[in-house]
């Protein structure tokens, strides 16, 4: 097979596996680096962010895939739901100079009889995973898949999902990949809510619900130099405001997700549902007196 053809400054979109990872053995071979952003699509402000963040490296291609995984959803949950908007996709990746689209189909990935995973190991059943059994089994196997296929020198993945960046980063660590994983802030809307392709199914309602997830997190990391308990307490008096918002777990851990320390930087984590949407939502907490540390000094809730 001959290498598909690949000029500089457009966008190529590809779905066989085997054509992006002709392109980007090649460009390795005239000395270019490769940034792969993994996305399911419906880009927004956020997955822009990754992107505008790739595009600073020098000498590299940013190739971004965009793939509704199935394997990482579970029964009843939102997989033929989820918006799949191509088009307007496709027309974002131009605009911001993507230059490789891997676009494949569930069965270029999980062909007849794929059977083997990569098993996240306890934090798997933690927090989101606890909620979605098999969902972070479903995000390693098929990260590892894009890394194998791309082998991508950079890859950026959002604070948003935290759970998802600590597992990935340790999935990186535990089995040798040589991907370096870039971890970018949260964006969010000028109320507070973080962007979300999931957004899109809030009612207006709703939506005014929903911002009290942020600004629960924002209260509670404000209170970080009174301890967890005084973080934990905040954030829930925050969340009574809004009883229809329904939550499924609001958490205080450390920044790879074990205990919190109870003087140092932590992470309060949060998922609820929202009528039937289910939004996530995480902030950077210093406990203690490390909070007076002139270098958290502005840092409460980001
Ligand atoms: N608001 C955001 N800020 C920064 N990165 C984000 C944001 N939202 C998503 N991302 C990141 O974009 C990448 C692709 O995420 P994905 O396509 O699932 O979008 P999403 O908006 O998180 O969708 P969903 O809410 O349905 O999970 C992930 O690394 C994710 O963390
Ligand atoms: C990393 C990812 C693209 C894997 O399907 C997905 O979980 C996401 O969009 O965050
Ligand atoms: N952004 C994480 C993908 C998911 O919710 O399945």
């Amino acid at each position: 097979m001959t290498t598909p053809k690949f000029a500089r400054g457009t966008l190529h979109t590809f779905q066989p596996p085997e054509q992006v990872s002709q392109v980007t053995r090649a460009l390795h071979g005239v000395g270019r680096k490769v940034a792969l952003v993994p996305t399911m699509g419906a880009l927004h402000a956020g997955h822009r962010e990754l992107i505008r963040r790739a595009k600073r490296l020098p000498n590299t291609v940013v190739a971004t895939s965009i793939f509704v995984n199935p394997l990482q959803f579970g029964e009843g949950e939102d997989f033929e739901a989820y918006p799949r908007p191509l088009d307007k996709d496709l027309e974002v990746l131009k605009e911001d100079g993507v230059e490789l689209g891997f676009l494949p189909k569930a069965s270029d990935l999980y062909p007849e009889g794929a059977a083997v995973t990569v098993h996240p190991g306890e934090l798997g059943d933690e927090l989101e995973g606890a909620v979605r059994p098999g969902h972070f089994a479903g995000v390693l196997t098929v990260v590892a898949k894009l890394f194998n296929i791309v082998r991508p020198d950079y890859a950026f993945f959002g604070e948003k999902d935290y759970q998802q960046l600590v597992l990935i980063k340790k999935m990186v660590r535990d089995l040798n990949f040589e991907t370096r994983v870039i971890g970018v802030p949260t964006v969010r809307e000028r109320d507070g809510l973080a962007l979300s392709s999931r957004n899109v199914y809030l009612t207006p309602e709703q939506r005014e619900d929903a911002i009290v997830l942020s600004a629960a997190l924002t209260a509670g990391a404000f209170v970080g130099r009174d301890g967890a308990e005084a973080v934990l307490a905040t954030a829930r008096q925050t969340l009574a405001a809004r009883p229809a918002v329904e939550i499924d777990y609001l958490e205080l851990r450390g920044t790879d997700l074990g205990p919190a320390p109870v003087d140092g930087e932590a992470r309060l984590l949060i998922a609820a549902r929202v009528g039937s949407t289910r939004l996530i939502d995480n902030v950077g907490v210093v406990l203690g007196a490390a909070a007076d540390h002139p270098e958290h000094a502005l840092d409460a809730g980001e």
